[in-house]
């Protein structure tokens, strides 16, 4: 299996991202990380951009031992300067420079020729060799630049003793056709190629950074470049998680493999989203929150029977504990009865059609079920109490300035379901007041509570009231993502309750409700 060096650029090209500013402290916690994830190459920083980014380089080439740190510097003596100042105490340097080759670069931006250029980039090296063993060099928008010309940059590059060359789509602007001919081209025409390695850098403008990454190292790549997350500059970089996993995944294919300590992955996710700001999003590659996770019950029922139908990978490999089946209103069967299995239910199926059909109903209403949900979802239903009453529907009507008012439709022992209104102090007073018309009950209630069984926005509100009529009491709670259903839910249950308790009552009962 042939090994591809990971060059990591989070803390350099990574940072680039707009909004993103690390400092020194957090530099040094990523560094550490990005060792224990065993990646070969870091590249710290660009020590000339300001003192503190070159002090943040050398605090990270001090705190490392067993990476080569690399400091980013322009075809310029100063900024040459600026890294070697940086890398001081480091156990393995290395310098990366870089001069843009493109003729859009040379004439816009360096206003160059090729000779300027070639000549430039020459004497750079040739300074930076004084100091450095190690150094790379880059060719600033190779994915542009003509193939001619890019022969010629890498000979002179070689020539100059670089230990590194690099071919950067700067711009993400190649198709992987397109940036593997080049890798292919070089090895072909330029003298003396094996003396370096030859690396892959790509951005993700059009989305193909990693697809590109990949096309380099089918074609003699012998090194990659990419940040944690895929961060840095517009679309950000190749993510190097995705490249690791792609080859992990399909070694039969590449035939070629990172030296990444994979199940170190996550957790260097987690920490360089937290550092940086960036969030992952849910459907990133490898690392999103939903990548290892499953909503629909076809999935879910092919996952419990076997999960290489649904996953090419496994979680634990980057680190995390186990596949997620979420349950939503595309979950099926199979995936509901195993979550009660967890939480310790054994229904039968008659029961588990049942709390089945109440969790579509609530699922239709919630975005993502949580166990609390289904445990107070399934809590509820096992009391089995008589509905002699049963709500329907409610209509609230509140305003600051106004009486509140409430109408409910109730089904009752009659066919005809029962309509009724009232007034109340707030709306869960008119609600009541409402229910008591309804029913001609008369009760007191005595205790009323809510919580939130779940989080977010869309939680159940879970409402807990005790009812009593005369001495007789009982107990009801109702669960509803609107805490008005769950206020008249909690009322009606208790009712049913107090009626059921009320046709056995003897005055023993009155402790215990
Ligand atoms: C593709 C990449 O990611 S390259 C890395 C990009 N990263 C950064 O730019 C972050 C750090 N940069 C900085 O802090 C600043 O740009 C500095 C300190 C490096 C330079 O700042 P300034 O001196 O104010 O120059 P400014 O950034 O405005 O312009 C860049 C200058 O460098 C020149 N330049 C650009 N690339 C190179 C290069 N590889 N070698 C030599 N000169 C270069 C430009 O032509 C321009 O020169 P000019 O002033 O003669 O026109
Ligand atoms: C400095 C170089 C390698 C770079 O970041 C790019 O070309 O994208």
């Amino acid at each position: 299996m042939r090994k591809i060096y990971v060059f990591d650029t989070t803390l350099r090209d990574g940072e680039q991202s707009p909004g993103v500013n690390l400092n020194t402290r957090e530099k040094v916690e990523i560094a550490y990380q990005l060792e224990k994830l065993g990646i070969d190459r870091m590249e710290a920083g660009f020590p000339a951009a300001s003192p503190g980014d070159l002090a943040s380089v050398n605090a990270v080439a001090r705190a490392v031992k067993n990476v080569t740190v690399i400091g980013l510097s322009r075809s310029r003596e100063t900024d040459i300067d600026a890294v070697k100042e940086a890398l001081q105490g480091a156990q393995d340097p290395c310098i990366h420079i870089f001069l843009a080759t493109s003729p859009i670069h040379r004439q816009h931006k360096l206003r160059m020729d090729k000779a300027q250029v070639l000549e430039t980039a020459q004497s750079a090296i040739r300074y930076a060799k004084k100091y450095f063993p190690k150094l790379e060099f880059s060719l600033e928008d190779a994915g542009r630049t003509e193939y001619d010309f890019m022969a010629e940059m890498v000979g002179m590059a070689i020539r100059e003793g670089a230990n590194v060359v690099n071919i950067p789509d700067t711009v993400g602007y190649l198709n992987p056709s397109e940036y593997g001919a080049i890798f292919k081209y070089l090895k072909e025409n330029v003298p003396d190629i094996e003396r370096v390695q030859l690396s892959a850098h790509c951005h993700n403008d059009l989305g193909m950074a990693t697809a590109n990454t990949l096309a380099a190292i089918q074609n003699g790549a012998d090194q990659i470049e990419g940040t944690i997350n895929g961060i840095g500059e517009r679309a950000g970089n190749t993510a190097i998680e995705e490249v690791a996993l792609a080859l992990e995944t399909r070694a039969e294919f590449f035939g070629a493999k990172t030296s990444l300590t994979l199940s170190e992955i996550s957790r260097t996710s987690r920490l360089v989203s937290k550092l940086t700001g960036m969030v992952v999003p849910g459907n990133k590659a490898i690392v999103g929150a939903n990548a290892f996770a499953h909503e629909s019950g076809i999935h879910q029922d092919g996952m419990l029977k076997e999960k290489t139908t649904y996953e090419i990978m496994t979680p634990e490999t980057i680190g995390l504990k186990e596949s997620k089946l979420v349950l939503g209103k595309h979950s099926g069967r199979h995936a509901f009865r195993d979550k009660l299995s967890d939480l310790g239910y054994d229904l039968s199926e008659e029961e588990l059609n049942t709390a089945f059909s109440r969790f579509k109903d609530l699922a239709d209403k919630k975005k993502e079920v949580s166990d609390e949900d289904i445990l107070a979802l399934i809590e509820e239903k096992l009391i089995d109490t008589p509905e002699v009453f049963r709500l329907q529907t409610i209509y609230v009507t509140y305003g600051n300035k106004a009486v509140p008012t409430a109408k409910v439709i109730i089904d009752g022992p009659e066919a005809e379901p029962i309509v009724a209104e009232a007034e109340g102090n707030g709306s869960v007073d008119a609600i009541y007041n409402a229910i008591d018309k309804a029913t001609g009950e008369e009760v007191t209630l005595g205790d009323y509570s809510i919580k939130s069984v779940s989080r977010g926005k869309d939680a159940q509100g879970e409402v807990h009231v005790v009812l009593s009529q005369g001495e007789v009491a009982a107990q009801g709670r109702g669960l509803s993502t609107d805490i008005l259903e769950a206020s008249a839910r909690a009322y009606i249950d208790a009712l049913n309750k107090l009626l059921e308790k009320r046709k056995t009552y003897t005055k023993r009962d009155h402790a215990s409700i």
